[in-house]
């Protein structure tokens, strides 16, 4: 029960909360039963059916419709006098700017993706908007609290990527059932039911990186004459048998590794089985679903398909995907929801590690991997959203002091379920809470403004709208309302390399990069540098002071089944007593918790040093880990301790 001076705070606030999924319907419904009466809420998404195990405020007749409203005219029916105003549109939109942020006494957040929480941690920053961060998966979620002067922004601390693997490990030397479904679903699936302009590494390089199937890269091209099967088994014994024997051709690879075994149509499906097609009748489920599963009979997802059920589920697949699916063919990318793609990933996936003597796996743990599902539980998103409110009234009432970020375990930790942290000091070198500026190392003669554009501001500061500015001249904006011969002159400027634009951009030039939308600014001092290693530095170039998203981190954390961002450091740190891993004296290097207690006199001084973000795609362009997809041990990178030191508020 609130005391009179948190009703009092809580009556006059104006809240906005983003995101009206797992968390955010829990959210609404907490706030309006504890007293706000002022609520703004914004998301873009319309209600699946896949959301109403959890997410309460939606019912089977609201599927289609928009999250935000309904969850308006649901909570209104027992709270019919307060005012809730829902947005069915993009935090990201343009009508969502500072200004509008300012209205707002608190932001409360119930995102699934990095991207969102990175744009409204600038706009709170922007509009001196306290901002309260939350995120869940499975059992496991966590709530941040983030006040522009007195604690980090949500930027300050490295936000993890999603694990990336060698390319060389996922096209030639898969030893685990995550390399063969990152295969199947970024490289196969991509190749034959996705943009043929993307660059694909599926087949087999040679030792000096030239592509050895070339010149059957036809092969994956369907003459418009071709039968839908016979393609599906030119296909199969393209990248399971004849590429697997082009690999097996470097003995070198293969001197300390199993070899793998080629596989064909005509080996694993006996002549009887080969002519035996799915049902093309039935094949759709009622809800208009296509699937190879039920055209070839095939029911229980948590079967574990033989090798032959694999090759007939993928040769079926290929041959719906084109029968039935014909329009999406081109445009596809990997979506755990649709059916038809988990059934062909999982078979092509399942095949390959049978080629390579991996264990096989059911579709439905198949899906769970491909997709970085874990799964939501209700209650801690109500436990969640219980200690947002909580963390919102302290900061309208101005008692600072008390925040905390708390962490919900999975088990209890000395009898603790809830682990308050304090909240931490901004890290001085953040760029996008201090005005630190960013070196960039780059080589200025042969790196081109798109490479800047899109590496750096786009990709590493997460800027939707990028201006460019080398002193007061303007290189480059981004838009669609640019002026014809503006737009015409960007167009001229963007593949020229940097050294060679009007304005040269060379060793000791200072670019400042602004998005407007963001009111976020930056100076880089670019460095001109000649070479970088392809293996340690595959961008071609090094943005120092940068807050590099580490890679090393290992639960999944998601927001219901996709995302959002924990620090599982903390939590796992709890978990597992001394067998952890912490954060490192040196860059790189572990230290065990009975040593912490050094920097720790008591647990609520632990470093929450990692978040992570799952609904990115794993991508195995990027060179990085190999490690296990679920790898208890944990590691807390650190480039820069003295600069990343973390101090208690007083
Ligand atoms: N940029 C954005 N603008 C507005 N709303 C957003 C934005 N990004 C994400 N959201 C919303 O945040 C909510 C997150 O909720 P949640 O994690 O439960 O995901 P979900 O999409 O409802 O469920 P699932 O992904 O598990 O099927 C979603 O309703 C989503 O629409
Ligand atoms: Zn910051």
């Amino acid at each position: 029960m609130a005391s009179g001076s948190q009703l009092e705070a809580i009556k006059g606030a104006k809240v906005l909360m983003v995101g009206a999924g797992g968390i955010g319907c829990e959210l609404l419904k907490t706030l309006a039963l504890s007293g706000f009466q002022d609520i703004h809420i914004i998301d873009m998404d319309t209600i699946e059916v896949s959301n109403l195990n959890r997410q309460f405020l939606f019912r089977q007749c609201h599927v289609g419709q928009s999250k935000a409203k309904v969850a308006r005219d649901a909570v209104l029916k027992f709270r019919p006098h307060i005012n809730i105003t829902p947005y069915h549109a993009n935090v990201k939109d343009p009508e969502f700017n500072v200004e509008f942020f300012k209205q707002f006494n608190v932001v409360l957040n119930g995102l699934d993706n990095l991207d969102a929480r990175r744009h409204v941690n600038r706009l709170c920053l922007a509009a001196e908007v306290p901002l309260v961060e939350s995120g869940t998966t499975g059992f496991l979620g966590q709530v941040t609290v983030h006040v522009k002067g007195k604690t980090e922004c949500y930027e300050c601390q490295p936000k993890p990527t999603p694990k990336t693997y060698p390319v060389c490990t996922i096209t030639s030397t898969p030893s685990k059932f995550v390399h063969c479904i990152v295969w199947a679903k970024d490289l196969l699936f991509a190749k034959l039911f996705g943009d043929k302009n993307q660059e694909n590494d599926l087949n087999v390089r040679s030792n000096d990186g030239t592509n050895l199937t070339a010149p059957t890269e036809d092969v994956f091209e369907r003459r418009t004459d071709e039968d839908p099967e016979q393609y599906a088994r030119k296909i199969y014994d393209h990248v399971f048998g004849y590429n697997i024997e082009i690999a097996l051709a470097n003995e070198e690879t293969w001197k300390n590794r199993n070899k793998p075994r080629p596989l064909y149509v005509r080996d694993v499906l006996p002549d009887n089985l080969i002519q035996q097609n799915g049902s093309l009748e039935n094949c759709v489920t009622e809800e208009s679903v296509v699937s190879s599963m039920l055209s070839l009979g095939l029911k229980n997802p948590q079967d574990i398909w033989s090798l032959s059920e694999n090759s007939r589920i993928f040769l079926e697949a290929l041959r719906l995907f084109i029968e039935k699916r014909q329009k999406d063919v081109g445009n596809l990318t990997f979506d755990k929801d649709d059916q038809l793609a988990v059934e062909f990933v999982t078979a092509a996936a399942n095949i390959r590690a049978s080629s390579f003597g991996i264990s096989l796996h059911s579709l439905f743990e198949a899906k769970g991997i491909a997709g970085n599902i874990v799964h939501a539980v209700a209650t801690t998103n109500a436990i969640i959203a219980g200690l947002i409110v909580i963390e919102a009234i302290k900061i309208l009432q101005g008692d600072f002091e008390n925040c905390r970020m708390t962490y919900c375990l999975e088990h209890p930790s000395r009898k603790m379920l809830l682990m308050p942290v304090q909240p931490f000091e901004a890290n001085k070198s953040c760029y996008v809470c201090s005005e630190t500026p960013l070196i960039l190392e780059i080589n200025t003669r042969t790196s081109k403004l798109r490479d800047f554009v899109e590496k750096i501001a786009k990709n590493k500061l997460g800027m939707n709208s990028p201006m460019i500015m080398h002193g007061s001249t303007l290189i480059f904006e981004a838009g669609d309302d640019l002026e014809e011969d503006v737009a015409a002159n960007y167009a001229l400027n963007i593949d020229k390399a940097l050294a060679e634009l009007p304005a040269p951009v060379t060793s000791g030039t200072v670019l400042t990069v602004e998005d407007l939308r963001q009111e976020l600014s930056c100076n880089i001092n670019i460095k001109h540098r000649e070479e970088f290693d392809e293996e340690k530095e595959p961008d071609g170039l090094v943005l120092v002071g940068w807050i590099a998203p580490t890679q090393k981190d290992t639960r999944l954390v998601s927001n219901g089944e996709s995302t959002s961002t924990a620090h599982p450091a903390v939590t796992e740190m709890v978990e597992n007593s001394d067998e952890v891993g912490i954060a490192p004296a040196k860059p790189g290097t572990k230290r065990k918790l009975s040593e912490m207690s050094e920097i720790t006199d008591n647990v609520h001084d632990i470093t929450p040093r990692s978040s992570r973000d799952v609904n990115d795609q794993v991508n195995p362009q990027e060179v990085e880990d190999d490690n296990d997809d679920v790898d208890d041990d944990i590691v807390i990178l650190d480039e820069n301790p003295e600069t990343r030191k973390k101090k208690r508020l007083q």
